[in-house]
């Protein structure tokens, strides 16, 4: 018996990669219903249909609910009756977020709050919010508004502990693999198309993760969590010359080709920023950041006086264990996108 034996689960963006994953490990255990919310009927539709050819004897598990999490009325009226929260939903593309950065306002900040609200409201025990690693030092419109998020959390996870009902959290990834929009596809297609690859900077790195690790993060939030939490996987990074080099041996070389750093784009990312690691506690493959829970006791700080040790430097890709090329093979094949593109191509 799991913790999830007869409960209901609700997933925000929940017809994504992430939730279609969250699927994978949940559908055949004991829990009582997923639901599914999310804007697109078409995207719903579609995983209705795959779900019912694959799995029929699971699919009357999954319900669809139609709504915005910008629309507090839809949020509330679908979480009704529901036990647990992954709140997936976002915008996520760097380049989009620039340049409709209200877009991004309205749905990860104040999205984020509606979903919180409404979940206090309605007495949901447990809620876990993804968030990225470009929140944190965040250069661009995407990353402020995913910090914005996050300081929306914590600040709803204090009043939710005051109330007693609802455990709010936060789990912050890396560069999840294979996701829509992201790079190792885009190599793919281009050297399909026989045409170089575009690489923006050989030297800029990125934490590599796949979908089930996103999942495991989020599964060991819920678990785990105090409210106001941040749980961060330890990972590892590679270089991007490394990362296409190691595309190109799986799918063949076309040829290179230097483009440059994208608008808003930085040279690595942070997972936690040297401030959180004060706070962070080492759990073997994760981090917990507490939540700040300090008073505004100014006589502490001003008068008394408190010693305050600073982590020497933040934990970064650049920081990180760095994958060789032969590793950032080895883990770019952990993904079934890539695996299965590989026997598409007869290459496996
Ligand atoms: O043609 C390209 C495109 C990208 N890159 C590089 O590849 C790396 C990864 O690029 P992605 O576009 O896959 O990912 P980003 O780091 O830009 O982040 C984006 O993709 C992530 C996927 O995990 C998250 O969704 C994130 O929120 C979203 O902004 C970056 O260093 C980028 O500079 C290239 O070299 N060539």
């Amino acid at each position: 018996m799991t913790v999830f034996k007869d409960k209901v689960l609700m997933i925000t963006g929940g017809t994504g990669s992430f939730g279609n994953t969250v699927l994978k490990h949940f559908l055949d255990s004991d829990i009582g219903e997923i639901r599914i919310f999310s804007r697109d009927e078409k995207k719903q539709d579609d995983m209705r249909h795959d779900l019912q050819s694959k799995f029929p004897e699971y699919a009357g598990k999954v319900s669809f609910y139609i709504g915005d999490v910008r629309n507090f009325q839809s949020v509330k009226d679908a979480i009704h009756g529901v036990d647990f929260i992954f709140h997936a939903a976002a915008l996520k593309q760097v380049p989009s977020c620039e340049f409709y950065p209200m877009e991004a306002v309205r749905t990860n900040i104040i999205g984020t709050d509606n979903v919180l609200h409404a979940a206090i409201e309605e007495k949901v025990k447990r809620v876990v919010c993804l968030s990225t690693d470009k929140a944190a030092y965040p250069i661009n419109a995407m990353g402020i508004s995913k910090a914005m998020m996050e300081h929306i959390i914590f600040a709803n996870a204090r009043v939710a502990s005051q109330r007693g009902d609802t455990v709010i959290c936060c789990t912050r990834y890396g560069n999840v693999m294979c996701s829509r929009g992201s790079v190792i596809p885009l190599f793919i297609d281009q050297i399909k198309a026989g045409n170089p690859i575009t690489i923006t900077n050989p030297q800029m790195t990125r934490f590599l993760m796949n979908l089930d690790e996103a999942v495991e993060l989020v599964k060991f939030a819920f678990e785990h969590a105090n409210p106001g939490d941040l749980f961060i996987q330890k990972a590892d990074a590679s270089t991007i010359g490394d990362l296409a080099k190691a595309i190109q041996l799986l799918f063949g070389d076309t040829g290179t080709n230097i483009i440059g750093t994208r608008h808003g784009e930085k040279l690595y990312e942070t997972l936690m920023t040297r401030e959180e690691r004060l706070r962070s506690e080492d759990m073997g493959k994760y981090f917990r950041v507490a939540a700040d829970s300090r008073d505004l006791n100014y006589d502490k700080f001003i008068i008394a006086g408190e010693v305050h040790s600073m982590a020497d430097e933040a934990y970064t890709s650049h920081n990180t264990n760095r994958l060789s090329v032969e590793e950032t093979r080895k883990k770019v094949l952990t993904t079934d996108f890539v695996r299965d593109t590989l026997k598409i191509w007869g290459k496996q």
